[in-house]
């Protein structure tokens, strides 16, 4: 068991400040591989005092349509649990390993996203977030699937072989609520305003592996324009860039943009990388989330006698 550093004392919570750590991890075709670097990464965010972290989209499996019936595992979910953290029947490896480091070392993690088989034999694209104790505390499977074609760019089906979830995900820490959604479902600003709006969350996170087409054109103008919409602070985490084998895989090779990001409310970019492996650290300073809701109140101003946002679920 390897030692956490400032994660020792589980009281130790100032709702104020909240260190997290973005974990930019390099994925490979080998699941067991990916198990141990993120297990590595895992341990030397908390050994650097982060509270919460946040692993990438799709960080067991090759991000190819094709290889996610093949890596999906079946998760546990929210509502199966009892009072001590155990859940109904499942079979994942993956969500053991996060399940077990958020307990060692008393963390809230987001586990980026992975490939889940559930009962119908659906493919999801699921994220899981356990809290320090090792409950499982919100099951986000991305509800708006990235299907698209860029000419001269990127094509990509996620919808040949995955199914859209249908929840609007957020839980509650010490430092206030958290929304979730992955990678594509950042281009919705009306899931966003949900969050922000109708469940009050101050933080938004999202995994996610944009891409060279996308990626420099639109990855950190999003993440700015969540965090200005709703002034809260939007957190992103990557797979690493990593090469594609000297010989064809079994799989498509899906190029990381990187650029693991986080924004303030005020939009501006606090802490980021390049595309190569890391982590990203960032305190973020919740008082900040009141300060521009009270500076510059949009949240009041909106003219809802003409236009509202309605939620579904
Ligand atoms: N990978 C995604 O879900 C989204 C993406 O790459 C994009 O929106 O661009």
């Amino acid at each position: 068991m390897s030692a956490s550093r400032q994660n020792d004392d589980d009281d130790d919570d100032d709702p104020s400040v909240l260190r997290v750590a973005l974990c930019q991890l390099p994925v490979t075709n080998d699941k067991a591989q990916n198990h141990q670097t993120a297990r590595e990464y895992l341990n030397r965010a908390a050994n650097q005092g982060a509270r919460l972290v946040v692993l990438p989209e799709i960080w067991n499996s090759p991000y190819a349509t094709a290889a996610f019936p093949e890596y999906a595992e079946q998760l546990p979910d929210v509502l199966a649990q009892d009072g001590d953290g155990h859940t109904g029947v499942y079979e994942s490896p993956s969500a053991d390993l996060l399940r077990e480091s958020a307990k060692e070392h008393k963390l809230w993690i987001v586990g980026g996203s992975i490939p889940e088989r559930d009962d119908d034999d659906k493919i999801y694209n699921t994220s899981l977030v356990f809290d320090p104790q090792g409950n499982l505390v919100a099951k986000h499977r991305k509800m708006h699937l990235f299907d698209i074609d860029v000419p001269g760019g990127i094509t990509f089906f996620e919808s040949d072989t995955l199914s859209p979830g249908n929840t609007v995900s957020h839980f509650a820490t010490p430092w206030g609520n958290i929304g979730l959604g992955i990678c594509y479902d950042i281009r919705f600003p009306e899931y966003a305003m949900l969050l922000a709006k109708e469940h009050d969350c101050g933080i938004l996170i999202y995994p996610g592996a944009f891409n060279l087409t996308t990626g420099p054109a639109h990855w950190e103008l999003l993440q700015r324009g969540r965090a200005v919409d709703n002034q809260c602070f939007v957190l992103t985490a990557s797979p690493a860039r990593t090469e594609p084998p000297s010989k064809a895989g079994l799989y498509p090779h899906y190029t990381a943009w990187g650029h693991s990001t986080a924004v303030s409310p005020w939009g501006e970019v606090i802490a980021t990388t390049n595309e190569k492996a890391g982590i990203v650290f960032a305190d973020l300073d919740l008082s900040k989330v009141t300060e521009m809701r009270t500076s510059i109140p949009i949240g009041k101003q909106k003219r809802t006698d003409l236009y509202q946002l309605v939620g579904k679920s």
